[in-house]
């Protein structure tokens, strides 16, 4: 069992590291972030929950732009709305559950994904009359699978941030929508060059490779692979790849390979959905 840590009467284990490295626990209670959700849920509704306690195993690792922190909060959450229904109380909806992950990431981009599954685009509507977040389900092509790789060094996503300028280039500023727009498609409809096209970013990536030895090789490497593209996770140090589904393991090593102590893995997490759904 790993570091134990205490807020009130709630608790969270960690589990031991994983092929995927360490989870890096030791936080303070004050910092825990799934404590903090505990303490988010409990301060929303006005009421405490039972104790509880939480034992992680999670295989994400910290600070590599995969989602780590958005899964902790999601997760106990989600465990705070079924100990809340247990006890015999109307549990917060997972709308209201997104809108306390907002809060507490600070951005809701990994957070909505961990609470909904599939691909989300989440944002933030302050002052809309009709609610204070537009979220959207992105459907992905069944044909499609990821792969992804991160190196032993973290890098956490205040840490990414700051290296980026407060202004961008309106050319740049112009491209990135264009962009996505086929990216959107190719996920919907597995093209690969739309895919190819899509993940071009002229926004914050050339930013953050810089902080991250290897990831330009590491992209070769997963395009020579065989797959239909590859970037930056999130904000970095990962690099996540997307290609045909049951073939991505090559990606997954020849990333791993160029990473400074690299770890990688074809991810099957296609979830395929009839047409974009708004929440
Ligand atoms: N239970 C937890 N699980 C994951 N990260 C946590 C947890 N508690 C606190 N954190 C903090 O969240 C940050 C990781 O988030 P971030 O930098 O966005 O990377 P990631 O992409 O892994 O979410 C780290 O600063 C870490 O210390
Ligand atoms: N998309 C945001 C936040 C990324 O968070 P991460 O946990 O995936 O690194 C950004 O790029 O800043």
């Amino acid at each position: 069992m790993g570091a134990q840590e205490e807020a009130g009467r709630h608790r969270v284990t960690y589990g031991p590291a994983s092929d995927a490295g360490p989870y890096s626990p030791g936080w303070s209670p004050e910092e825990d972030l799934a404590l903090r959700s505990l303490a988010k849920y409990e301060a929303h509704t006005g009421r405490p929950l039972p104790p509880l306690h939480i034992d992680i195993r999670s295989e994400i690792p910290v600070g590599r732009g995969l989602g780590s922190s958005g899964a902790a909060i999601a997760a106990a959450l989600l465990l705070a709305a079924a100990a809340d229904e247990a006890a015999g109380e109307t549990p917060l909806a997972r709308r209201a559950l997104i809108s306390l992950a907002l809060e507490l990431e600070g951005h809701p981009d990994n957070g909505t994904a961990s609470l909904m599954g599939g691909c989300t685009a989440a944002v933030p509507t302050p002052g809309d009359p009709a609610g204070d977040m537009a979220i959207v389900e992105v459907p992905i092509h069944d044909s499609l699978g990821l792969a992804v790789a991160w190196p032993r060094t973290p890098l956490f996503t205040h840490e990414a941030r700051a290296v980026l300028p407060c202004e961008v280039p309106l050319a740049d500023a112009i491209e990135n929508p264009r962009r996505l727009a086929l990216l959107l498609e190719g996920l919907g409809t597995g093209d690969p060059r739309l895919l190819r096209l899509g993940v071009v970013d002229r926004i914050h990536e050339r930013f953050r490779r810089a902080l991250v030895p290897g990831v330009d090789e590491a992209i070769a490497g997963a395009i020579e692979a065989g797959a239909y593209a590859a970037c930056l996770s999130g904000a970095g140090s990962g690099v996540v790849a997307i290609g045909e589904a049951g073939s991505m393991d090559a990606a997954a090593a020849a990333m791993a390979r160029s990473l400074d102590g690299g770890f990688g893995r074809a991810v099957d997490v296609v979830r395929v959905r009839p047409r974009v759904r708004q929440v």
